[in-house]
């Protein structure tokens, strides 16, 4: 690769763009501008047609800047930012313009490439711009829907540049852009599994597919370590040759990365060690004694992973690695001077804290098991339980990875000096047909029948209240009564609907109580009280937080496993407790948040926050529907686009408790509870649409098991964190009650919306959803399977729902585990 004197414009660019002050920066962008649009003519008019120049000068400062900070990440946030800032620039989209713009740059590039001489310099520029536009197009990649194609045409434009017959006499800058770009590609393409769709695409069998990729690799990684050799400590040879190490981590086995690494740290101790190595670039001289202790590090870590070592183990040895760096950094002469010492210091710290390193450290961390479930409520238990019963042979490797210090998720009981009281769910809703029940009796843990007569629990013997700290006169709690029995009437009948359409829960209900309540004489008043209140009682039941965009077919689709609201007697925890013991101990891991499953070929990898990772052949994703609306959890590949509509448009409620707990003197005179009629607020009664939380509160129940002593209010609201609230909910319950009531003894609120782990209550059908949204939900993705109460078609938000969702899956894993490897 002769060295060429580099061209003065292009020369300054480079350099420019390693000085960040803005006016440099600026000058950067002018030059480059003016190479594009000044001396290459034709490239202007190509603009033009496309009416893209703001865009593409845009992008090119970009991407320059952000090669610079060495982040494809970098690249991928900064093109969606320019994406939708001047997408109006670019009529069709860019995607729609690519495809022409490279071939007429293939085209000129040929062309100049056959009169090499005359046009040295276009042609230099030309590979330039195009190893741009490669880059671009690489940030397309991971979004784009034609991602086979995108692959296709990236490796074809490669293998265009890299044989041009000149391609060795362009000028240095030009050979380390291609270079570069074709560093990218490799890391990307070993990414997207190894050419598996590609090898598809040719309809070749994916052995033929793996061969051509790797004979690609080989040829690419001679070009990159020629450029080592000839001692261009040029950044990216290095930061590329190690992000190309880790990918190779990621998809050898060991023995092979070893050489790999073997291989990386003779070439760059060779260059270390060479006599004029200290008269390069003190940066890259920095560069190459960085990469060098990394690739080290790496090499340990490696030897260790046979060793089965734990990654805290790694994270030591990789800090050991950091320090043995930082005190060759300042023994260095050019480098240990105070000021660049702290420069240098700084860069070092974020080499260390780089993803794709950090990822490397994880995946090396870990050993191949067989299932990894994601999340210890009731669904990933329950999951692990079905997985160990259907384990013929006794060997399956299973770990939970739990991001709370405890199991359960919405199930969560407290214990209260003997008392339980429970903040997420506490009721087995039906006998016949409930999983749980069946469970629960067999374990013993429900409370007796008799409890559902006691009459102080008798539902329609509630006291009835004015929010104004009225009791309902007799009259009155006969129009409730009435309106009660309509409105479950209504709800009887849209059951029975064989065809509910796209109609609201809400929409419907104001429907039926106008036509019913034109037919009735009582007062107005009371009726739409009565109706507010029912309405209020249902949303908390469905978790909707406005009933006009709850579906009405997705009422009429949840199942009702009978009319029954059992408590357990030691709450919902008993059933988490009793399920636990039916798998090992050491199969939990709890405070072990997940942040990406990344689903391979023929494993999953599963990253942790805590900066392991865990590799699986199969995972199984249980957290709720909240958190998969976040985002919170990456995948990689992206989920398919049905499934990711599901999350974005399946309901997920936002049910809160707060609960108020008396002494025994107290809860004598509260212990019944009571409902509440709020002033009607006219006939659009929406929870969302209120002025404040508190008006959604409706009733004050005990909380049962009512051994408890205490009452529990039901809230709805979005993302809920007022922890003002039990002061605010004993005002109420003091206005209700129209008298003073002694200070609790203590009070619970729960953040189920808040808490980053779930983000809302329970889950629902929303109106425009057809009812297959729950099994899409369910559906596995490679070999990423889904569980969860959000999962369940027809118990969805139920704790059997999500007992049942985790068998499902279990049968599901056990399927594919025990399919032959293709
Ligand atoms: C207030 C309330 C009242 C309810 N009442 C009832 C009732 O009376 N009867 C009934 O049948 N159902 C009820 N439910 C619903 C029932 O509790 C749920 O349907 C059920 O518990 C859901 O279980 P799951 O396994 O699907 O999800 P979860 O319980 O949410 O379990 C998911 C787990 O994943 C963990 N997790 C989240 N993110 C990560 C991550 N990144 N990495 C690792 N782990 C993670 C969470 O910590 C959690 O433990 C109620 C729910 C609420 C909130």
């Amino acid at each position: 690769m002769p060295l060429k004197k580099v061209p003065s414009r292009v020369a300054g660019l480079k350099f420019l763009g390693k000085d960040s002050s803005r006016s440099n920066k600026h000058r950067a962008k002018m030059n480059l501008c003016s190479i594009l649009m000044v001396k290459k003519p034709g490239v202007p008019e190509l603009f033009k047609t496309y009416q893209c120049q703001n865009y593409y000068h845009q992008m090119q400062v970009d991407i320059w800047e952000s090669c610079r900070s060495q982040s494809l990440e970098a690249i991928q946030s900064m093109q969606q930012r320019n994406l939708s800032a001047l997408a109006d620039e670019w009529p069709g989209g860019p995607r729609a313009a690519f495809p022409k713009l490279e071939t007429y740059k293939r085209k000129e590039l040929r062309r100049y490439d056959k009169e090499t001489g005359a046009e040295g310099y276009s042609l230099t520029l030309e590979a330039l711009c195009l190893s741009w536009m490669l880059q671009l197009r690489l940030c397309y990649l991971p979004e784009s829907e034609h991602k086979e194609q995108g692959h296709s045409s990236c490796l074809a434009l490669l293998q265009e540049m890299l044989s041009l017959q000149s391609f060795n006499s362009f000028d240095p800058i030009a050979q380390h852009e291609i270079l570069e770009a074709v560093a990218v590609y490799n890391g990307q393409l070993l990414e997207d599994v190894e050419l598996l769709s590609l090898g598809k695409l040719a309809g070749e069998s994916l052995k033929q597919a793996r061969m051509r990729l790797h004979h690609e690799l080989a040829r690419i990684n001679g070009q990159l370590e020629a450029g080592v050799r000839q001692q261009q400590f040029h950044f990216k040879y290095f930061e590329y040759a190690a992000a190309s190490l880790r990918h190779k981590a990621a998809a050898c086995q060991t023995g092979k990365i070893q050489r790999v690494q073997k291989k990386f740290s003779k070439l760059l101790t060779e260059v270390t060690l060479c006599d004029d190595f200290t008269k390069h670039e003190e940066k890259s001289q920095a560069e190459a004694q960085v990469l060098l202790s990394m690739i080290r590090a790496c090499g340990d870590a490696l030897e260790r992973r046979s060793e089965h070592q734990h990654s805290e183990q790694l994270t030591r040895d990789f800090e050991e690695a950091k320090t043995r760096l930082l005190s060759t950094l300042r023994s260095m002469p050019s480098v240990g001077e105070k000021r660049r010492f702290e420069f240098w210091r700084e860069e070092v710290e974020k080499w260390f804290t780089h993803n794709e390193f950090e990822e490397f450290k994880q995946v090396t961390a870990s050993n191949m098991i067989d299932v990894v479930i994601i999340g210890a409520g009731i669904s990933g238990i329950s999951c692990a339980k079905h997985l160990h019963a259907s384990d013929r042979s006794g060997q399956l490797r299973i770990k939970i990875v739990e991001a709370a210090p405890r199991a359960g998720g919405r199930a969560k009981t407290l214990e209260q000096n003997g008392s339980t009281i429970e903040l997420g769910a506490s009721w087995v809703h039906g006998e016949k047909g409930n999983a749980i029940y069946d469970y629960a009796s067999t374990k013993d843990l429900l409370l007796p029948d008799s409890w559902m007569s006691d009459p102080d629990w008798r539902w329609e013997d509630r006291p009835l209240r004015h929010m104004c700290g009225l009791e309902a006169s007799d009259a009155e709690k006969k129009v409730f009564a009435e309106v009660e029995q309509a409105f479950d009437a209504f709800l009887d009948k849209a059951s029975l609907m064989d065809e509910p359409g796209e109609k609201s829960l809400g929409n419907l209900l104001d429907e039926k109580f106008h036509e019913w309540a034109k037919r009735k004489e009582h007062d107005a008043r009371m009726m739409q009280a009565a109706f507010e209140f029912k309405k209020r009682e249902f949303i908390s039941g469905i978790g909707s937080l406005d009933l006009y965009t709850a579906s009405l077919a997705g009422y009429v689709q949840a199942e009702d496993v009978g009319p029954e609201c059992v408590p357990l007697r030691r709450g919902y925890s008993s059933i988490v407790q009793a399920l636990l013991q039916e798998i090992p101990d050491s199969e939990i891991v709890y405070g072990s948040g997940v942040k990406e499953v990344k689903n391979r070929d023929d494993h999953v990898e599963v990253f942790l926050e805590s900066g392991s990772a865990i590799v699986a052949r199969a995972a199984v994703v249980t957290v709720s529907l909240g958190v998969l609306k976040s985002g919170d959890l990456r995948f990689t590949p992206k989920l398919p686009e049905e499934k990711l509509e599901a999350i974005r448009k399946t309901g997920f409620g936002h049910i809160e408790k707060c609960i108020l707990k008396f002494d025994a003197d107290t809860w004598e005179d509260l212990k019944q509870g009571f409902h509440c009629l709020w002033p009607p607020e006219g006939d659009a009664f929406r929870p969302a649409l209120l002025r404040n939380w508190e008006q959604s509160v409706f009733a004050f129940y005990p909380n049962q098991p009512r051994s408890s002593q205490s009452l529990v209010a039901w809230i709805v609201a979005e993302g809920f964190a007022d922890v003002s609230a039990p002061t605010k909910v004993l005002d109420l319950l003091r206005r209700c009650l129209g008298r003073q009531v002694p200070d609790p003894v203590a009070s619970f609120l729960t953040d189920w919306g808040a808490n980053r782990r779930f983000r809302g209550s329970y889950s629902y059908l929303s109106t425009g959803q057809t009812p297959d949204a729950f099994s899409l939900l369910g559906r596995p993705f490679g070999r990423v399977f889904f569980a969860g109460e959000h999962t369940h078609p027809t118990y969805f938000g139920t704790a059997h729902g999500a007992y049942e969702s985790g068998a499902r899956c279990a049968s599901e894993v056990m399927q594919t585990l025990e399919k032959p490897a293709p």
